[in-house]
């Protein structure tokens, strides 16, 4: 069982002018994380080109594995999985160990639900702490059981999978992907049509995925925002190639760190522009930033673009509740752009950020204040109060296991008077295991 008890490894991020060059971010996190559960669930050969070779996606492989896949890698960024099938899971020994990762577990958890084995899912303390019961509900729908569960239905808990899956009808209580996933995943082995109905459109990965990979999907429109996607049970998937196109939540970082820090001009290859997923480019164009979008193209089923961005001034702006699935991860980064803004960026409807790796709202506003930046939470709104450009810096950001909140306070500590540290930079290699190296190819001062 996991309690990743790893020393804590403290980075520092000093004043760097000038960032340029040219890189591409790793492969997409929800994407690599559905290759491998599709691969799984396939009979033959799927083949992942860019996977992303972060903590949270190998412990999806290593789930994969337990479940009775072979998963290879055999270059760096491509991987073999070689699946069992709808229907053809094999119950795993051990406990099956997420470590950091949200959509990892949830996704499995459907998967498991659907199937006639039985699972305990348990992850690190992060982990531990994030609400599961939202999975769990449309799970036991569907014919699943829950035979063991810490309080408040978190991990570590124990999926017994229904023997025979019962094809739902379900709307989502949050808007979220991984409760649309799992709950699709579940139906994948249900007879008859599984249908989720989501009041405001979340990533589409999964569907598009599933599509690709020879099931029957139908997504039409539900109400002003929302969405509705019927999935046709027990198809006969086929392998598939999957590319994997460049994470837009990771390239969020140089991204902004290329905005604040003056004088800098530099290229992102091939990011994903899903328009699910691109509210923070939409903010920050608002915002006033530079940013050009060249040779837009399609890779790997995905829009993407070369995305230019150069330095300059930011102005305050109201971010919109309805826009948050489309930058849910993205909003520790934001925040930091906006401190650099001019006038106030009200952020609105943030309570999903309460219940992620962290408390992302408190772990925000704490990062922010270490930095001499004011804010404001009002209910579910966070408020930042823009210095303008200069902002001070000389203080720790406390991470709480929390990836986006290490990589959004050294993005910070590029552009504040005087270094910002933060205590724990460990969890970035779950999402971005080059971010130190790729950042400093850039002529970031992190250390
Ligand atoms: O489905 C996915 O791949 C993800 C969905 C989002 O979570 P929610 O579904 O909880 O909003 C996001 O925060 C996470 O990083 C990845
Ligand atoms: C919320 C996130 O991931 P997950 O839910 O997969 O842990 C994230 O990557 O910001």
């Amino acid at each position: 069982m996991s309690a990743h008890a790893q020393a804590p490894a403290p980075l520092t991020a000093r004043r760097s002018e000038k960032l340029s060059g040219r890189i591409r971010v790793p492969g997409d996190k929800s994407i690599s994380h559905r290759a491998m559960i599709l691969g799984l669930l396939t009979v033959g050969e799927t083949r992942v080109e860019g996977l992303l070779e972060g903590e949270d996606v190998l412990r999806t492989a290593d789930a994969a594995r337990a479940l009775g896949a072979m998963v290879e890698r055999t270059g760096p960024g491509s991987w073999r999985v070689r699946g069992v099938g709808i229907g053809g899971l094999v119950e795993p020994r051990d406990v099956l160990d997420f470590g950091n990762a949200g959509t990892g577990s949830r996704l499995m958890m459907g998967v498991v639900a659907g199937h006639p084995v039985t699972a305990t899912f348990d992850g690190d303390a992060s982990l531990r702490k994030r609400p599961m019961r939202r999975i769990l509900d449309p799970l036991v729908r569907m014919g699943a059981e829950i035979v063991s569960e810490a309080e408040g239905g978190r991990c570590p808990l124990t999926i017994r999978g229904a023997r025979e899956t019962i094809p739902i009808t379900y709307e989502t209580p949050v808007p979220s992907a991984q409760i649309k996933s799992a709950v699709l995943l579940a139906g994948l082995n249900a007879p008859g049509t599984t249908t989720v109905i989501e009041r405001e459109a979340s990533r589409d990965h999964t569907e598009r995925m599933l599509r690709h990979f020879g099931a029957e999907v139908a997504v039409e429109p539900a109400g002003e925002h929302g969405r509705r996607v019927t999935l046709v049970g027990q198809p006969e998937l086929r392998p598939a190639v999957v590319v994997v196109p460049a994470d837009p939540s990771s390239a969020a970082f140089p991204l902004v760190a290329a905005l604040i820090a003056p004088d800098s001009d530099l290229v992102l290859e091939g990011v994903m522009i899903n328009p699910l997923r691109s509210g923070l480019l939409t903010t920050l164009v608002e915002m006033g930033a530079d940013i050009t979008f060249l040779d837009r193209r399609e890779e790997g089923g995905e829009e993407v673009a070369d995305l230019r961005i150069r330095a300059g001034a930011l102005r305050g702006v109201d971010v919109p509740a309805a826009r948050a699935p489309s930058m849910i991860d993205e909003y520790p980064v934001l925040a930091v752009a906006a401190a650099f803004a001019s006038g106030d960026t009200r952020m609105r409807g943030l309570h999903e950020l309460r219940v992620k790796e962290s408390d992302r709202l408190a772990a925000v506003a704490a990062g922010l204040a270490a930095a001499g930046v004011d804010s404001t939470i009002e209910a579910d709104d966070l408020i930042v109060h823009g210095t303008g450009g200069r902002v001070r810096g000389g203080g720790t950001a406390a991470t709480h296991l929390d990836h986006r909140i290490a990589m959004a306070f050294l993005v910070m500590g590029l552009a504040t008077e005087k270094p910002m540290k933060v205590d724990d930079g460990t969890m970035i290699a779950t999402s971005f295991p080059t971010f130190v190296p790729l950042m400093r190819g850039l002529g970031a001062d992190i250390a």
